[in-house]
């Protein structure tokens, strides 16, 4: 989607301290690719901890519009896929998410024929899906991409897919997801060789699992697969955002404030939880399921290279980045994961930051400060960037573009809303005259 399609803008008074405690909500990426999990079982799936997000009410349709019944109450959602009426997933829909690609692997092992649009996402690179496609084909299925849709069926009596070895080579998330899925159901012994460690994979193994699945090896680059005939009814909850809690950890850092987050699970922050204490941000870990995080006292600059998990997430280099632009000294970030996932760095200059990109690195030279200004949101990381920059800028940014936000956050702006931001969210309609006019100030309705 286009950041046209949502006519609603934030904005943000920068400059006012968070305080208090923030609830993190489940993780988007375990809880979509969970969703298209819940196609394996034959009986009732209970998720726990689901995420308000848009990209999760679009799984959603794109399963209802594969014929199963979901309800939701609250963050607890019931999926039944007792029957599964189409093999054909509906091309308007998956291409708004990326996630909703990876249930090709489900669908064909329960169903032996699968019929998948080319998915959509974050634009932050070509993204392929040759792994998800050759694995599948070494698990004997034929798959062929034509006008856009990927078409697969298993040939042979039975529809059932056939473990394979199979070796990726680079260890895709979603490839990995797709492809443990499918093993799920197949005929004998999968291997995925060189397979993502991302706590997500984990958290969809750990799903499968409790619907009887036998999976070994999930979090380690080597995943066992030995297929069962059926799995059965599971009642699961998903873990805490790393990403979320990731954000709000570099919000606190940014207004030099002290906040207290949980849900969260540490261990899955280790790489961001070291570069923020490597440049001068003090974090406690409270509790096995607690941050604090102390006022920050000085910045320093630091070097940041993406890399697959357990390395520095490609998810949070964004919002670094805002950090970044206020650090002492000079930082390079490097993203390796996509090829075109630095185009928040114009955004952040139009706040007065001063960051030089060529090719996929960054050059960020610390500033004093930054200072209000309209923005762009390009993706959804870029978005929470400028929400994280628009925090400390002076004055008034106005951030468009919230299609790309609200996919992947719950309800970022309301959260920090009640940890003292002044942020609003209008329509756009009614920002330009009245409220561009006092760049300085919020409203009144924004004090808290
Ligand atoms: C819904 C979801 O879980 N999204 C996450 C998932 O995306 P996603 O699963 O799409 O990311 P991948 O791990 O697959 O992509 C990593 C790299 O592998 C390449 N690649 C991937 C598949 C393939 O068949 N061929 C190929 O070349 C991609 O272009 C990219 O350069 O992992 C990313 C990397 O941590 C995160 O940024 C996304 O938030
Ligand atoms: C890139 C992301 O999401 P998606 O893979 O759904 O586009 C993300 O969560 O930062």
């Amino acid at each position: 989607m286009s950041p046209e399609a949502d006519s609603s803008v934030l904005q943000i008074w920068g400059g006012h301290p968070l305080r208090g405690h923030v609830r993190i909500s489940g993780a988007k990426n375990s809880a979509l690719v969970i969703m298209a999990g819940a196609l394996l079982c034959s009986g009732d799936c209970r998720i726990r901890n689901v995420p308000l997000l848009a990209d999760v009410e679009r799984m959603g349709q794109v399963l209802s519009a594969l014929g199963l019944r979901l309800t939701r109450n609250s963050d607890i959602l019931d999926v039944n896929a007792r029957e599964i009426s189409t093999s054909k997933a509906p091309y308007e829909l998956v291409t708004q998410l990326r996630a909703s690609f990876f249930a090709i692997g489900p669908i064909l092992a329960r169903m032996g024929i699968a019929q998948m649009p080319l998915p959509g996402g974050c634009a932050i690179g070509a993204r392929p899906v040759d792994l998800h496609v050759r694995g599948l084909q070494a698990m004997g299925a034929e798959v062929q991409i034509e006008h856009g849709i990927c078409n697969a069926y298993v040939p042979g009596s039975n529809g059932r897919l056939k473990g394979a070895k199979i070796y990726l080579d680079t260890p895709s998330v979603g490839a990995t997801e797709t492809l443990m899925m499918a093993a799920t159901l197949a005929d004998g012994e999968t291997i995925l060789e060189n397979a993502a460690r991302e706590p997500e994979v984990v958290d969809l193994a750990n799903f499968c699992k409790s619907m009887g699945a036998n999976i070994q090896g999930a979090g380690t680059s080597t995943i066992t697969i030995v297929g069962v005939d059926k799995l059965h009814s599971t009642d699961y909850s998903i873990i805490p955002d790393r990403i979320e809690t990731g954000t709000f950890l570099l919000a606190a850092a940014i207004t030099r404030s002290e906040l207290l987050l949980s849900p969260v699970a540490p261990d899955h922050l280790i790489p961001v939880i070291a570069k923020l204490r490597d440049i001068g941000v003090p974090i406690i870990e409270e509790a096995s399921d607690c941050l604090r995080v102390l006022p920050v006292d000085k910045l320093k600059a630091t070097d940041i290279d993406t890399l697959p998990h357990p390395g520095f997430p490609t998810d949070m280099q964004a919002p670094f980045m805002s950090l970044l632009t206020l650090a002492e000294g000079d930082s390079i970030i490097n993203e390796s994961v996509f090829e075109n996932r630095l185009r928040h760095a114009s955004e952040l200059n139009r706040l007065g930051a001063d960051i030089r990109v060529k090719g996929n690195t960054a050059f960020v030279r610390g500033v004093p400060m930054l200072s209000g200004a309209p923005v762009i949101g390009t993706d959804l990381r870029a978005s929470a960037a400028l929400v994280i920059a628009g925090l400390a800028a002076e004055g008034q940014t106005t951030i468009q573009g919230l299609n790309h936000l609200d996919r992947g956050y719950d309800r970022l702006d309301m959260k920090l809303q009640q940890l003292g931001a002044k942020i609003i969210r209008v329509n756009e309609a009614s920002t330009d005259a009245e409220l561009h006019k006092n760049n300085s100030n919020p409203p009144a309705s924004v004090s808290i």
